[in-house]
Parts: structure tokens; sequence; C-alpha cells
């Protein structure tokens, strides 16, 4: 797929766990999101790109509901989400990471955990708290730790830990690794190629395009609310004129 030529529709072959097509959104009388069309297939990885501004956490949070479409739909596992609040969208199977976090203070790495547990739509729980645990062994350290006197990367590193207790199909990731030290960003990317070889599909922002690159099987790239590019991290790196224009990589 090149550039300038996005996607309008899934492969005919399965059906994606997300379809949204041709997403409007609006903060009062701003445009902010033109026509964006997004699909996610099952196990699929997909990269968000885009420079400060462009939509990206809008495109999610329409997803997510947070942010309703004058125009356009949303269908999560097949089914509409017009008129679902949040919190019914994502227990179709989304296991969310906000950007910034979401951690509460006055609630402890054990709280957080457990209150978030609950098993797939299937009855079945493949990531318990010894799984989560294990994955993050830094949090097995701090289970009575409050929330708020984390450092920033254990923080991220229960964010996602307490969606993985979701028993998610999905996981969306705003700013995976943003404002982490480098030892840390490496171990929350160790942490994605975990999750991506379980077989859970995700959906990433981040900044760092080189592991993008490593990680997605599939890169949107949005500029100023519309999708100017969707393909393989083999087509992206082909097109320097993209990847200097839109993502400062030139
Ligand atoms: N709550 C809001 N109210 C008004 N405008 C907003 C709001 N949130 C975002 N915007 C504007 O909408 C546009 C898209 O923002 P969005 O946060 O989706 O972009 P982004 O690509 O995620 O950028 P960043 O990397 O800076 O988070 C920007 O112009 C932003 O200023």
């Amino acid at each position: 797929m090149n550039t300038f030529n996005a996607s309008l529709s899934p492969p005919q072959t399965a059906q994606p766990l997300i379809d949204a097509r041709d997403l409007h959104a609006y903060y009062g009388q701003s445009h902010v999101l033109h026509g964006v069309d997004l699909h996610l297939m099952p196990a699929e990885t997909l990269s968000l790109m885009g420079r400060n501004g462009m939509g990206k956490t809008t495109t999610l949070k329409a997803l997510l509901g947070f942010v309703t479409p004058r125009q356009g739909s949303v269908r999560i596992l097949g089914k509409p989400t017009r008129k679902c609040r949040p919190w019914q969208v994502v227990r179709r199977g989304i296991g969310y990471v906000p950007e910034g976090r979401g951690i509460f203070p006055g609630i402890n790495v054990h709280e957080h955990l457990i209150m978030a547990a609950r098993p797939d739509a299937e009855g079945r729980s493949p990531w318990t708290l010894e799984r989560v645990l294990d994955t993050f062994p830094r949090l097995a350290q701090r289970l009575q730790h409050d929330g708020a006197l984390l450092s920033g990367g254990e923080q991220q590193m229960l964010s996602i830990g307490r969606a993985l207790m979701t028993n998610p199909r999905i996981m969306i990731l705003d700013e995976a690794t943003e404002g982490l030290a480098p030892l840390i960003r490496d171990e929350i990317w160790r942490i994605l190629g975990e999750i991506k070889a379980s077989g859970i599909a995700s959906i990433i922002v981040d900044k760092n395009i080189d592991n993008l690159l490593t990680i997605a099987d599939r890169h949107l790239v949005l500029v100023k609310g519309s999708v100017v590019f969707d393909g393989d991290s083999a087509e992206i790196s082909r097109d320097t004129s993209l990847l200097d224009t839109h993502l400062g990589m030139g």
C-alpha cells in the first residue's frame, strides 16, 4: 500500500477486531479527524504514527468512545459501538493503556491489578496475577506500594499489567514509552513483544519509530487528522519522503 492511498476496507479473509470507517471528530468547532479509516486484524500489531497534534490520541479515543465521532462508524468484534459508553466498548475485550498511565494515588500495586481482573469473553483467564507478576518482576517487588509513589517506568508497567488482567483480545497503548529512561523503554518494548507473541492484537502509539518498525506488522500515518499512509515496515522504510516530511526521520 502506498502513501496517499490508504486502504478503505480490511481484507476479506477474516473479520477485523476493529473496523473504523470515515471517522470525523471535533472538539467544539475544531474539526480534528477528517475521515479516518482504521482496521485491526486478529493478532496484528498496528502502529499509529504522526507528529504532535495530528490526531493519534483522538483516533484512539474515538475507537474507545471517549470522543463521539460526528460521522463514521466503529465496529469492535463485528458489532457497532454507536451509543456505547467507553466501559461497554472495553468490555468487548480491550485493554487500554492511556497516555499519562492512569494510575491512582491511594491504591497500591496489588489493588490496581486485582480490581481490573476479569476473564475474557469465553470465560478464560490466561493472564492471572501470577503471570502478570512474572512478566513484571518489578511490580512483584512493589506490591504494597502506593501507585503515586512508583517511578514513571513502574507506573507504565502497572498500567500495562492492569490492562492484561482484563484478559484482552486487543491492547491499545497511547505513548507506550513516553518519558521513560532508555533501559526501562527497552523493557517495555520487550514486554510488548511478549504480548504480541501471546496472540493479542495491539494498536501502539509511540514516538520511537525504529521500535515501531521492528514490532508492528502495519503502520498508519496521520497528518492533520487524515491517514496518509497504510502499509508494512518495508513499505514505510522505503518511503523516505514520508519519513522525512511527516515523521521527522530524514
Ligand atoms: N480536549 C481537547 N480540546 C480541544 N482540542 C483538542 C483536545 N485534545 C486535542 N485537541 C487538539 O486536537 C488535535 C489532535 O490532537 P491529538 O491529541 O489527537 O493529537 P496527537 O497526534 O495524539 O498528538 P500528541 O502526540 O501531541 O498527543 C490537536 O490540534 C490538539 O490540539
